[in-house]
């Protein structure tokens, strides 16, 4: 049985990433914020204008222990999730854990791509965005950093690129 959890700042590409794996290698694909929206059947941002941040690291907390039991999966989280209660403890407990880092400038360009919508960053400046950035890695980078694996996305910036990262993320998981 095989269960991967992938961790990283947003923008990071957990997403696309984790579901390119799911595809390479017939494992199955989940990614935690599209499962909480199903589940409650709310977007995210719907969440977090309704009950704040705190209500959604609740919810999210709650449907991480949903989600993480599954088997022979690929998980893809949000980019809080491994930063509140004892959730990256948890992942580690009983996954194989992926830090996908990137550099704040390789964030920002992924950041302004795609539809998605994320209520922490929304309506900054690219100035503004930059900074939050810097900040926010920097506090959250111990929690991501538990992780049992890290791999560097920096370097990798382009869709063709995905493909390499899928074929070395295999290799260092023994996928
Ligand atoms: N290696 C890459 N090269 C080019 N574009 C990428 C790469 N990785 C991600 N992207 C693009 O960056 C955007 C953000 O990626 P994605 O949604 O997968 O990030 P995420 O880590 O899941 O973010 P979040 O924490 O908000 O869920 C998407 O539009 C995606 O297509
Ligand atoms: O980094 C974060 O705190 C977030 C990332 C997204 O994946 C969503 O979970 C939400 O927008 C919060
Ligand atoms: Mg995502």
């Amino acid at each position: 049985m095989r269960r991967i959890i992938i961790v990283g700042y947003m923008g990071a590409g957990k997403t696309t990433v984790g579901k390119a794996l799911a595809k390479d290698t017939g494992l199955q694909f989940y990614d935690l914020d599209w499962y909480i929206e199903g589940r409650m059947r709310k977007t995210v941002p719907q969440i977090f204008a309704e009950r704040g941040e705190d209500g959604f690291r609740r919810i999210e907390h709650n449907l991480l222990h949903e989600a993480a039991e599954f088997e022979d999966v690929i998980l893809s989280c949000g980019g809080g999730t491994p930063c509140f209660f004892d959730n990256m403890d948890y992942m580690n407990s009983l996954a194989d854990t992926v830090y996908l880092k990137a550099e704040p400038d390789v964030l920002c360009a992924h950041l302004k791509m795609g539809k998605t919508r994320r209520p922490l960053i929304e309506g900054k400046s690219e100035e503004e965005l930059h900074e939050f950035i810097k900040n926010q890695l920097s506090q959250r980078e111990a929690y991501y950093m538990k992780a049992r694996h890290v791999f560097d996305v920096s370097l990798l910036d382009n869709y063709e690129k995905i493909q390499t990262t899928v074929a070395s993320l295999r290799k260092m998981l023994d996928l």
